[in-house]
């Protein structure tokens, strides 16, 4: 399988200030195949939001390459580099991000409209499958005050897909979701995922972590662990015993490359 992504040595530095800057990523390495499922977990502020942004091009690295399909994108002009994010790329965020005054499936083929040459028609018909497929089509022109979040999470999993994206990109995508709706929004991203598109999703649950086949644990603005498991399938996998395997896993991570870990270390 080829890389989708391919980071090589990223460093995202920002300015705070007069003599004052935070080295946000540290030389980090990221290589996602072709139709991979992967979750970055991590404490609060190692960095994982940053990572997802500055390999998605929807930030700027400091320094290092980005490669996506095999293009160096991290130097892109920016038309060239807002391109690839709107044909190639879908993303999925914590808070939706929905325009107000559009009813749910404007919302949906509104990504697919921003081409001149859009072919109107199609672009409905592919937004209306979308609806389908997630199971709210017959809440098609409903306002987004008149749909509940998770809901909402598939319109905007719809509107992520709607240009048939290579990659999926999901900051905490169930994160302001009840676990029902949780664990449905996981179900039909794994979906997705089997058909083929590449997903990478940032969480703080092991239970979402669970349906993915490789978790990166990140500290300090390094990828310091990573654990590779089979695609999840539903009919042979117990999702409680990859949860809890996931658990203990950053139990162990957080112990050896946590501060407080290394000055074990270091003693
Ligand atoms: N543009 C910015 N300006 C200043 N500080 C920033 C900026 N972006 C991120 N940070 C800081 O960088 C650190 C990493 O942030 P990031 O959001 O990537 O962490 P995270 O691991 O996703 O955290 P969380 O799990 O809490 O969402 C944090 O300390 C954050 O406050």
């Amino acid at each position: 399988m080829n890389n989708i992504l391919e980071a090589t040595r990223i460093n995202k530095i920002v300015e705070l200030g007069k003599n004052n800057e935070l080295h946000i990523l540290k030389d980090v390495n990221l290589e996602i195949k072709e139709g991979e499922f992967v979750a970055v977990m991590g404490p609060s502020g190692s960095g994982k939001s940053t990572l997802l942004y500055n390999v998605s091009g929807m930030d700027r690295i400091s320094s290092g390459d980005v490669l996506f399909k095999g293009n160096e994108i991290g130097k892109l002009k920016e038309e060239n580099l807002a391109k690839i994010r709107l044909n190639n790329m879908g993303f999925i965020f914590q808070n939706i991000n929905l325009l107000k005054n559009l009813s749910l499936i404007d919302n949906v083929m509104f990504p697919a409209l921003v081409s001149k040459d859009a072919d109107k028609n199609k672009v409905y018909k592919r937004a209306k499958k979308l609806l389908e497929m997630t199971g709210i089509a017959a809440l098609e022109n409903n306002n987004i005050n008149q749909a509940s979040g998770g809901q909402l999470q598939r319109v905007a999993i719809c509107r992520a897909l709607i240009n048939d994206p290579d990659i999926l990109f999901g900051d905490e995508p169930t994160g302001a979701l009840d676990s029902k709706s949780a664990t449905e929004i996981m179900s039909l991203l794994t979906e997705i995922n089997k058909k083929g598109t590449t997903v990478m999703l940032v969480t703080h649950d092991a239970k979402v972590a669970a349906k993915t086949e490789r978790v990166l644990f990140m500290v300090d603005g390094k990828i310091v662990a990573s654990k590779k498991m089979n695609k999840f399938d539903a009919k042979v996998d117990n999702i409680k015993e990859r949860e809890e395997s996931i658990m203990k896993w950053i139990v162990e991570s957080t112990d050896t490359y946590s501060n407080k870990g290394e000055e074990k270390m270091a003693k």
